[in-house]
């Protein structure tokens, strides 16, 4: 397995207060990586920090499996990002802000501004001023002066963020053929699990500065979809009983006096006799399907330790 980008304990403070705390994450090489959290959750410091708009305060970033540094330059001519909302010459032409781009970047190849319009349709408007643009174009521009240098790894902070559900649709699948068709390692940030869910391969949880959880989203959808939940007041001894006598592991404790079982293979008949039957009070236990909404509300709002 290999890491496009790794983080070390990467710590960002402004002015005394840490806004990324610890974050130790990993992106694979070739996957799409969704970075899921509320606003201010950190994800768009991170992101700065990334592509070296900002310093860490503490902690390590490797790009490329190579230590990245203030004078990282060639690294970064591997990266294409959009971070907060794309800026642009508004009175030039789309196409002449990707000529822009692409001198700034020393990056001299002809037909790939072709091949980028071409990718995110705007090849036919090219030649119109970017103030008569829609925010959804704009994003698409954003998009193609990102992937004009043909970096290997994109960095996009909430490319959907305000746009209708065509754009977002538009969007989703321009992202789908870079990843599969152009083997593009994908970083991608929002603050909505519906805008990612369907386009992630692996999810890293942030919330204020801490990343609390990174999961493949195959495994979340595995181990997700069913479960028994009940309510009893002493969960550590029905966490005991079902572990040391049904040999059950995957639950978790939400709260104080309710237990999820996602490891469905002892019917709960079952379940609720040894419970009883090792003196463990059990009320309202049923069977139940789980969002991966819930599953990820869980984990933002705190609830929720895997056993
Ligand atoms: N330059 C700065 N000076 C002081 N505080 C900052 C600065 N930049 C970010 N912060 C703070 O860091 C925290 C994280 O902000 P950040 O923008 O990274 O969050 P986010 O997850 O990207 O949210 P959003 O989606 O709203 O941008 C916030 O509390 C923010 O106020």
């Amino acid at each position: 397995m290999t890491y496009v980008l790794q983080t070390h304990r990467l710590t960002k403070t402004f002015k005394g207060k840490e806004s990324v705390s610890e974050v130790s994450m990993r992106v694979k090489t070739g996957e799409i990586y969704g970075f899921l959290g509320p606003n201010g959750a950190g994800k768009t410091t991170i992101m700065k920090m990334l592509t070296n708009l900002i310093k860490p305060t503490s902690g390590e970033i490797e790009l490329f499996g190579e230590k990245l540094t203030p004078t990282s330059y060639s690294m970064l001519g591997r990266m294409g990002s959009i971070i907060e909302y794309p800026i642009f010459y508004d009175k030039l032409t789309a196409r002449a802000n990707l000529e822009l781009h692409c001198e700034y970047m020393g990056y001299y190849n002809k037909r790939a501004i072709d091949e980028a319009l071409d990718l995110v349709q705007l090849r036919g408007i090219d030649g119109k001023s970017v103030k008569d643009f829609s925010l959804g174009m704009k994003q698409r521009l954003g998009i193609a002066r990102a992937i004009v240098t043909k970096p290997e790894l994109l960095i996009l902070d909430e490319p959907i963020n305000g746009l209708d559900p065509i754009g977002i649709k538009e969007i989703r699948q321009l992202l789908r053929i870079l990843s599969q068709e152009y083997g593009i390692s994908i970083l991608i940030s929002s603050h909505l699990l519906a805008e990612i869910e369907q386009l992630a391969d692996t999810i890293g949880v942030i919330n204020h500065g801490r990343l609390i959880q990174e999961v493949s989203l195959k495994q979340v959808r595995e181990t997700n979809t069913e479960y028994i939940e009940f309510h009893t007041n002493d969960c550590v001894k029905a966490a005991y009983v079902l572990s040391h006598h049904l040999n059950i592991s995957n639950i978790r404790v939400i709260g104080n006096e309710t237990i999820r079982i996602y490891d469905l293979t002892t019917p709960l008949p079952q379940v609720n006799k040894v419970l009883i039957l090792n003196d463990v009070a059990v009320e309202a236990i049923h069977q139940k399907n789980s969002s991966l909404e819930d599953y990820f509300l869980s984990l933002l709002n705190g609830g929720g330790q895997s056993a």
